[in-house]
């Protein structure tokens, strides 16, 4: 059987928003949102895929958090696992792969056009993200 290749996904929450990241490439993709992340490299943990993605995309360090339930399928040989995680030092500019970005609060998730394969994944975060700011820690 193929191996199946997983793309780490991050749902990147700060200050009760969750980071979206618009596409520069492949023109098939372009215009459209994602979660910033990228394939894992062999050897490595999801988490530091995600945590090393973000970096490269995004200029951010960030904080791997939980793991969303569930795995939606990519292009042939690909799937998408997800991530929740938490910004912890700089602000994220679009570096590679994006040409935009936008915080979103829960409510307002659906305002951008997110690739099909991403919205089960980003329609959790967003919950997700809501029950924790009903009872942000102490
Ligand atoms: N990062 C990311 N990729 C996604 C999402 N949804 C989706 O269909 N994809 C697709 C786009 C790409 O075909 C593939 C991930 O590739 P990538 O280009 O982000 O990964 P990478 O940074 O490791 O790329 P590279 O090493 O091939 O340059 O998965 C998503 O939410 N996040």
């Amino acid at each position: 059987m193929a191996t199946v290749r997983v793309v780490v996904g991050g749902a990147v929450f700060d200050q009760g928003r969750l980071l979206a990241a618009r596409r520069s490439a492949p023109p098939e993709l372009a215009g459209r949102w994602e979660l910033p992340g990228g394939k894992l490299e062999p050897g490595e943990s999801a988490e530091q895929a995600l945590v090393r993605e973000l970096r490269e995309e995004l200029g951010v360090e960030t904080e791997p958090l939980e793991r969303l339930a569930g795995e939606w399928p990519l292009k042939p040989g690909y799937v998408l696992q997800v991530w929740t995680a938490r910004l912890v030092a700089g602000e994220p500019r679009p570096l590679q792969d994006h040409d935009e970005l936008c915080w979103l609060t829960p409510d307002r998730v659906d305002d951008v056009d997110w690739l099909e394969q991403d919205r089960p994944a980003v329609a959790l975060a967003a919950r997700r993200l809501a029950a924790m700011d009903q009872a942000p820690p102490r």
